[in-house]
């Protein structure tokens, strides 16, 4: 192929991909079209700043995360450590905090301690815990996927508890998307630290690598045995071949991923209470959906029933109300969400 053929070919190639620095080609035909090192195919989940090295672009745009090794340092997670404990001992109660416990002792009168609480939710009320969606290590990661607009519309703080024998510490695998009535999904992001070292005997994050480029799966309550907690919807259909990677985590590691990708985490073998701390930020541009009559109908039905029996709160909520009840700007301003 002579030069002008390869710069014609290039040129359809991108104008498939929708790609605007197409025309960057036409304009240096004599260049022989070759792209230079600072152009690249357009980036469909990562935005363009300089925060991302070129490797770690492609990393996430082809498995859906990327794992930042020791983001968040050791005096923070001391912190978040002992207030995740006062919120267990109920010496503080901020507003809209639920903690929930195990499936299996759901219904035993435990006085609540961090040996009784599996999680604690929506933390925007706790200054201390809340501290985690504002720290200016974690927001420079978050705007690579959501650019500059930020709102942290989900918080918590996961105590995955010593397995009581029947596997109800796993988390089954699903999409984090089925939650959430916004979108697009691609201005999205989960940010997990680990507070501890986790590997497969305490119950990692596993992930289905290159699945956020999949569409929201249909997901309900799995069939264990055992029993499942509350609202840990899975996919019933997932591929049983497509890659599987436990991700073994120190102190500190962060793992950002894409709400579209499969995930969940095995049981804990051990007799301690594994912790992670996360929040699920979105661009204040997204904009709320109507999900009636899609898939995610069945979480916004059990959401709002809870909601109601929570909150006394009446006819005609929708999912999208108590969203943008929970949300807070974190950075930027409050567009939409
Ligand atoms: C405004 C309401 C908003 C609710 C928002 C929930 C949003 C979830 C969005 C998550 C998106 C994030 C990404 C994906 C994450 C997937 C998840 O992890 S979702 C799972 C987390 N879900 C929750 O935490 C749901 C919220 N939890 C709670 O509200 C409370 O924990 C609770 C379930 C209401 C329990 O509160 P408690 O004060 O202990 O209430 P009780 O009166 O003791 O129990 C009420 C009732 O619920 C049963 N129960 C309690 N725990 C469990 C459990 N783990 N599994 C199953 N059932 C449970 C308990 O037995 C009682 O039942 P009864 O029949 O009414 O007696
Ligand atoms: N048979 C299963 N059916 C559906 N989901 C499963 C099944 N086994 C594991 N999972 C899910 O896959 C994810 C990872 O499980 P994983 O296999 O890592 O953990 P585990 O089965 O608890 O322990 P192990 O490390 O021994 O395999 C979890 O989300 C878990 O809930
Ligand atoms: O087990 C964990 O820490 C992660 C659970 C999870 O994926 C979730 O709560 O959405
Ligand atoms: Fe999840
Ligand atoms: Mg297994």
């Amino acid at each position: 192929m002579d030069g002008a053929r390869a710069a014609s070919r290039l040129r359809v190639v991108l104008g498939h991909l929708g790609c605007p620095s197409a025309g960057a080609v036409i304009a240096h035909p004599t260049s022989g079209a070759v792209p230079s090192a600072s152009f690249h195919p357009q980036f469909q989940y990562t935005r363009d700043n300089n925060v991302l090295s070129l490797e770690q672009r492609k990393f996430y745009e082809e498995n859906g995360f990327l794992v930042i090794k020791n983001l968040v340092s050791d005096a923070d997670i001391e912190r978040f450590r002992n207030e995740f404990e006062r919120l267990c001992r109920q010496e503080v109660k901020p507003a809209g905090l639920m903690l929930m416990k195990d499936v299996t002792i759901a219904k035993s009168k435990y006085a609540p301690s961090e040996k009784v609480i599996t999680k604690a939710q929506d933390f925007q009320e706790d200054e201390e815990l809340f501290r985690y969606c504002t720290l200016p290590e974690i927001l420079k990661y978050v705007e690579c996927f959501t650019g500059p607009n930020i709102m942290a519309m989900h918080t918590m703080l996961i105590n995955k508890p010593p397995d009581s024998g029947k596997k109800t510490s796993r988390h089954p695998l699903h999409q984090d998307l089925h939650y959430f009535p916004f979108r697009p999904s691609d201005s999205i992001v989960c940010a997990w630290t680990a507070m501890e070292h986790i590997d497969r005997n305490n119950g990692c994050l596993v992930v289905l690598p290159g699945t956020h480029k999949g569409t929201l799966k249909p997901h309900d309550y799995p069939k264990w045995e055992g029993g499942v907690n509350i609202m840990f919807h899975g996919i019933q259909d997932y591929d049983e071949n497509n890659a599987r990677v436990h991700l073994v985590m120190e102190k500190g590691d962060t793992v950002f991923f894409h709400p579209l990708l499969i995930h969940g985490s095995g049981q804990n073998r051990t007799q301690g209470f594994r912790k992670a701390i996360s929040c699920h930020f979105a661009s204040a541009d997204c904009h709320y959906i109507d999900v009636k009559g899609t898939s995610q109908e069945n979480i916004e039905n059990e959401i709002v029933s809870l909601a109601e029996k929570l909150y006394g709160v009446k006819d005609g909520v929708s999912l999208k109300d108590v969203w943008r009840f929970r949300g807070r700007l974190v950075k930027g301003q409050r567009v939409n969400l």
